[in-house]
């Protein structure tokens, strides 16, 4: 299965100079990137050939293609080449979103179309945020400040232009937002490309333990904190908490038939639950619509068995996702406990 990282983040936030970066790299040689168009980035000094229209190989062993009809059919004829011979073979995937894209409709067709969601896995979202204007681009694009809400890592980028209080202010609003994020900043180059594009969020238990620590964090301080910028464009974020364990499908069902009712309103959700069939915790990780597989971690973190699960959604509060979460569950122990008194009652006649 190929990984395959999103780099979105607002007009001039600086993506295309993370990508310039990591296309001249030698360990991300076996790298595939898919950009808007190969004019933005400048790869004259990396060019090695242009296989056919549309597509380039670089001196480093990166392909790098344009955006055919669309992202779909892009992605399937890259795989074709790259299985009938014609491009070298790639053991990873970068998408490049324009400025003002929403890159959730990227993760639904990754892991909804089944040919691509058959050779490719979404590794993470990486989102650029211009340390200098950020503040005024979150304040009035929501598009920009959607991005950032539904990224596994934030780069505060141009630091070395910024001074360091606007920088905190930022990555202060930014944490608000995005509780589980990691949030690092660039000066434009020496980026840890290791950390941004390989560690990949929706397989790795080391992965799942660091966003825990975070929720953790989350639940502990400043969960109820009220960021300005989250009013004003209805974004919430918050942590709900249950003891004991779950029943994990009544715990699906709820899960899928809200993804289902709020839709595009829930932007990202992500957890650990103890559910009553597993003795190992269940880590969760969705953007929008899409569920990615659970993965069974192998121990508890800090030993706390609670289920915790965050939410960031807009415009959807969290008293009425936690009241129907919790009728929902409390019918399914209901209904448990019936059944286990019934058990007990067959036994003993
Ligand atoms: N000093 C400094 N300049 C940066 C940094 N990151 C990006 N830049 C500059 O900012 C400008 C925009 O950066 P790009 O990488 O083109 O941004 P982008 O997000 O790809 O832009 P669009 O494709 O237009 O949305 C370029 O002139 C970069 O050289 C940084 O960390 N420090």
């Amino acid at each position: 299965m190929i990984p395959v990282n999103i780099v979105t983040g607002f007009l001039g936030s600086g993506k295309t100079t993370l990508l310039r970066e990591v296309l001249g790299r030698p360990e991300y040689a076996d790298t595939a990137v898919i950009v808007n168009e190969f004019g933005e980035i400048g790869l004259d000094h990396f060019l090695l050939e242009e296989v056919e229209e549309g597509i380039l190989l670089l001196q480093s062993g990166c392909i790098c293609c344009t955006i055919r009809s669309d992202l779909q059919e892009t992605i399937r004829s890259l795989q074709k080449r790259a299985g009938d011979g014609l491009i070298p073979k790639f053991r990873r995937l970068i998408i490049e979103t324009t400025g003002i894209a929403d890159p959730a409709p990227i993760v639904s067709t990754i892991s909804s179309d089944p040919l691509i969601s058959k050779h490719f896995y979404l590794a993470n979202i990486v989102c650029t945020v211009d340390g200098l204007s950020g503040a005024s681009s979150l304040a009035s694009a929501p598009e920009a400040f959607k991005q950032a809400a539904v990224a596994d890592r934030i780069l505060v980028t141009k630091s070395d232009l910024t001074e360091i209080d606007i920088l905190v202010k930022i990555e202060k609003t930014l944490r608000h937002l995005n509780p589980t994020a990691s949030i690092q900043r660039s000066s434009g180059a020496e980026f840890d490309t290791k950390h941004l594009f390989s560690q990949d969020v929706f397989v790795s238990n080391a992965e799942a333990e660091d966003v825990l620590t975070k929720l953790d964090r989350h639940l502990k301080g400043s969960a109820s904190i009220q960021d300005p910028l989250k009013i004003l464009h209805d974004i919430s974020s918050f942590s709900l908490e249950f003891p004991g364990s779950i029943d994990w499908i009544a715990f699906g069902v709820w899960l899928t038939a809200t993804l289902h009712v709020h839709g595009e309103n829930i932007l990202r959700v992500k957890g650990i639950l103890n559910t009553r069939e597993s003795a190992e915790p269940v880590f969760i990780n969705g953007v929008q619509h899409t569920m990615h597989p659970p993965i069974h971690m192998d121990r508890w973190p800090n030993g706390e068995r609670t289920s915790r699960i965050i939410f960031i959604t807009r415009g959807i509060k969290k008293d009425i996702v936690q009241r129907s979460l919790h009728a929902f569950l409390s019918a399914a122990d209901k209904e448990y406990r019936q059944n286990e008194l019934a058990d007990l009652t067959t036994f003993r006649t």
